[in-house]
C-alpha cells in the first residue's frame, strides 16, 4: 500500500524527529536523495547545466544543498533566488562553497532555464498557499518550455499538498522527489498531473495514520477471493444486476460482462434486456419481473441504463430494502435523490464527477477541481461508500478512514460504457463478500489494469467490451507474485 499523510502530521513527525537528531540532518537526507535522483536523470553530472528555483523556505534550502552536491560533482549550478534576502543561508553558503552561482535577475534566470539540462523546483513545498505568485509563474513557464527535465522538490510548487487542488499557476514536473511520505496532492488530480513520476526519499519520519492510500500490486492477492474445496456457485456469491432497458440494452450487457469477470459464482440479470444479455452470455440467469421476485442474491448492482420510469423507481426501493449490499450507478444515482428508503446494508455509489455534483447540488467543474473534498462530503452526506470515477478514481467511506486512490487506469478508459463494466465488476466483488471499500477499490484497480492491457503501449482507442474482455488477464496479473 502506498500511503500519503497530511501536512500537519508530516510537520509533527518532523519536529519529533528533529528533537533527537543534530540540526540539519533531515534536510541533508532530503538533499542527498534529491541530488541522487538528479544525477540519475542527468547520466553524466560533470559538465551538465542545472538551474535551481529557490523560494524563501526550507524547500529552497533542499534545492540549494542538492545543487551544492551536484556542483561538487562538476555540474554548472545556478540558483535563481526569488526572495534573495530570505533564501536559506546555510544552503546558499554550501552552494557557493561548491562553486555554484546565485542570481537575482529573474529575466537572466529565464534564459538559463532555456538551456538547462535539469531545473530543480524549490520555490515552495508543504508551506505553500495558493498558486504560484506573479514573480514565480514566468520561471515555471520557462521550465515547462525548456527541453531539460523539471524535478520538483517535495511537490510541484503551486499545487495544494493536502488536496491536489491547483488554484493558479503551478510547476509541471517530469519527476517529483518527495520526502518522508507521499503528500495527498501528489496522488489526486489535478495535482497528480503536475507531479510526473513520483519518487519517495525516506528521511526517517513516522507521521502516523495516513489520510490517503493507494493499493499496490502486491495487495491484490490478499484481497481477491479464491474458491475453496467446499465452494459452490451459491457460496461464492450471486450478484443481481438491474441494468438496461429497451432503449439501452447495451448497458445491461456491459454491466453483466463486468459482473461475470468478478468473483461471484453466478450472475442474475433482472430487467427488460434479458434477450440481449442471454444472446451474449448464455450463462446468466435472467428474470423479467421486479428484483424482489428474482431469487436470492448476495449483492445488487442497480442503475446503468435503467432510465427513470416507475419500474426503475420500484426496483431501487426494493434493492435498497433487500438486506444485502447494493451498488448504485448511473441512472440509479439520479433516482436516489428522490427515494426515501433507507439502505438496509452497505451502500456503494459509483458516480462520475457530473453525477456526484448533481447529488451534492454543485457543478461538475467544482467536483473536478476538489475531488478529495467532494468525495468525502458525498460519503458523509449519503452515509455510503463513494467511488468517484475519473482520472485518479477515489473511494471514500462514510466513517473516518483513509481515502483510497486508484493508481491504475488510462485516459483511454473514458469511453462510453466502461463505467457499466466497472459497476458490474465491483458488484460481483461485493457479492463475493468484499466490503464496499475493498470491492470499489479492487474493482477500480483491475478495471484500470485491464484497460492498460487492452490499449497496449503506446495506446490506442478501446471499447468498454475490450476492457471487460481484458479483465481475466488483469486478475491473473494481479495475483501473480513478483
Ligand atoms: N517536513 C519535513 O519533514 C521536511 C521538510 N523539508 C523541506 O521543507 C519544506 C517546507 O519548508 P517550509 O516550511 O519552510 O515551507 P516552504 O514550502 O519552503 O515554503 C514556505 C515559504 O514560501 C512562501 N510561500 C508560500 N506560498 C507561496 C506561493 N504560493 N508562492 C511563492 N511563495 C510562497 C512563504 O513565504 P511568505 O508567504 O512569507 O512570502 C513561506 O516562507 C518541505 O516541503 C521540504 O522541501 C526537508 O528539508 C526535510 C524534512
Ligand atoms: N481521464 C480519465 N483517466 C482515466 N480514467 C478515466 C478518465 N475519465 C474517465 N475515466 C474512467 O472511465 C470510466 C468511465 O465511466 P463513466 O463515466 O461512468 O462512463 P459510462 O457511463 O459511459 O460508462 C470510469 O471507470 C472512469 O474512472
Ligand atoms: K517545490
Amino acid at each position: 500500500m502506498r500511503r500519503a499523510h497530511a501536512v500537519a502530521d508530516v510537520r509533527d513527525a518532523e519536529a519529533a524527529l528533529m528533537r533527537r537528531l543534530p540540526e540539519g540532518t533531515l534536510m541533508r537526507r532530503a538533499a542527498a536523495g534529491l541530488a541522487a535522483t538528479c544525477a540519475g536523470l542527468l547520466g553524466r553530472v560533470y559538465g551538465s547545466r542545472v538551474v535551481l528555483l529557490v523560494g524563501s523556505g526550507d524547500n529552497g534550502g533542499d534545492a540549494l544543498y542538492a545543487g551544492a552536491l551536484l556542483a561538487r560533482r562538476g555540474a554548472g549550478v545556478t540558483a535563481a533566488l526569488l526572495a534573495p534576502e530570505r533564501a536559506h543561508p546555510g544552503g546558499l553558503d554550501a552552494l557557493r562553497a561548491a562553486g555554484g552561482l546565485a542570481v537575482t535577475d529573474l529575466a537572466a534566470a529565464t534564459r538559463l532555464i532555456d538551456r538547462a539540462d535539469v531545473v530543480l523546483d524549490g520555490i515552495v513545498g508543504i508551506g505553500g498557499k495558493g498558486g504560484l505568485r506573479d514573480d514565480a509563474a514566468p520561471l515555471a513557464a520557462a521550465a515547462d518550455r525548456s527541453a531539460g527535465l523539471t524535478v520538483a522538490v517535495d511537490l510541484p510548487s503551486g499545487i495544494d499538498p493536502d488536496t491536489g487542488e491547483v488554484p493558479g499557476a503551478a510547476v509541471r514536473a517530469d519527476v517529483t522527489v518527495t520526502f518522508g511520505t507521499h503528500k495527498p496532492g501528489l496522488l489526486v488530480d489535478p495535482g497528480a498531473r503536475y507531479a510526473g513520476a513520483v519518487r519517495l526519499v525516506p528521511i526517517g519520519i513516522d507521521p502516523g495514520p495516513p489520510v490517503l492510500e493507494a493499493l499496490h500490486h502486491s495487495d491484490l492477492a490478499g484481497l481477491l477471493p479464491v474458491p475453496g474445496e467446499l465452494s459452490d456457485k451459491y457460496r461464492r456469491g450471486v450478484v443481481g444486476v438491474v441494468a438496461g432497458s429497451a432503449r439501452y440494452p447495451g448497458a445491461a450487457v456491459l454491466a453483466v460482462a463486468g459482473a461475470l469477470a468478478g468473483a461471484a459464482g453466478a450472475v442474475r440479470y433482472v430487467g427488460p434486456a434479458a434477450d440481449a444479455v442471454v444472446r451474449r452470455f448464455p450463462e446468466v440467469l435472467v428474470h423479467a419481473g421486479p428484483p424482489a421476485d428474482a431469487g436470492r442474491v448476495q449483492a445488487w448492482v442497480i442503475g446503468p441504463g435503467i432510465g427513470d420510469g416507475s419500474g426503475a423507481r420500484e426496483a431501487i426501493a426494493q434493492v435498497l430494502g433487500s438486506g444485502v449490499p447494493v451498488l448504485v450507478d448511473a441512472d440509479g444515482l439520479a433516482l436516489l435523490r428522490d427515494t426515501t428508503v433507507e439502505p438496509s446494508a452497505e451502500l456503494l455509489l459509483t458516480p462520475h464527477a457530473g453525477e456526484a455534483a448533481a447529488l451534492l447540488g454543485t457543478d461538475r467543474a467544482a467536483v473536478e477541481a476538489a475531488r478529495l473534498a467532494h468525495v468525502r462530503e458525498l460519503a458523509r452526506a449519503r452515509r455510503a461508500t463513494v467511488l468517484l470515477k475519473g482520472s485518479t478514481t477515489l473511494v471514500a467511506d462514510p466513517v473516518p478512514a483513509p481515502v483510497r486512490v486508484n493508481p491504475t487506469g488510462t485516459g483511454w478508459l473514458a469511453t462510453a460504457g466502461s463505467g457499466d463494466v466497472l459497476s458490474g465488476l465491483a458488484g460481483s466483488l461485493l457479492a463475493a463478500g468484499l466490503t464496499a471499500r475493498d470491492a470499489g477499490s479492487v474493482a477500480a484497480y483491475l478495471h484500470g489494469l485491464a484497460a492498460r492491457r487492452a490499449t497496449g503501449v503506446p495506446g490506442a482507442p478501446i471499447t468498454a467490451m475490450d476492457v471487460a474482455a481484458a479483465l481475466p488477464g488483469a486478475w491473473r496479473d494481479a495475483v501473480t507474485p513478483g
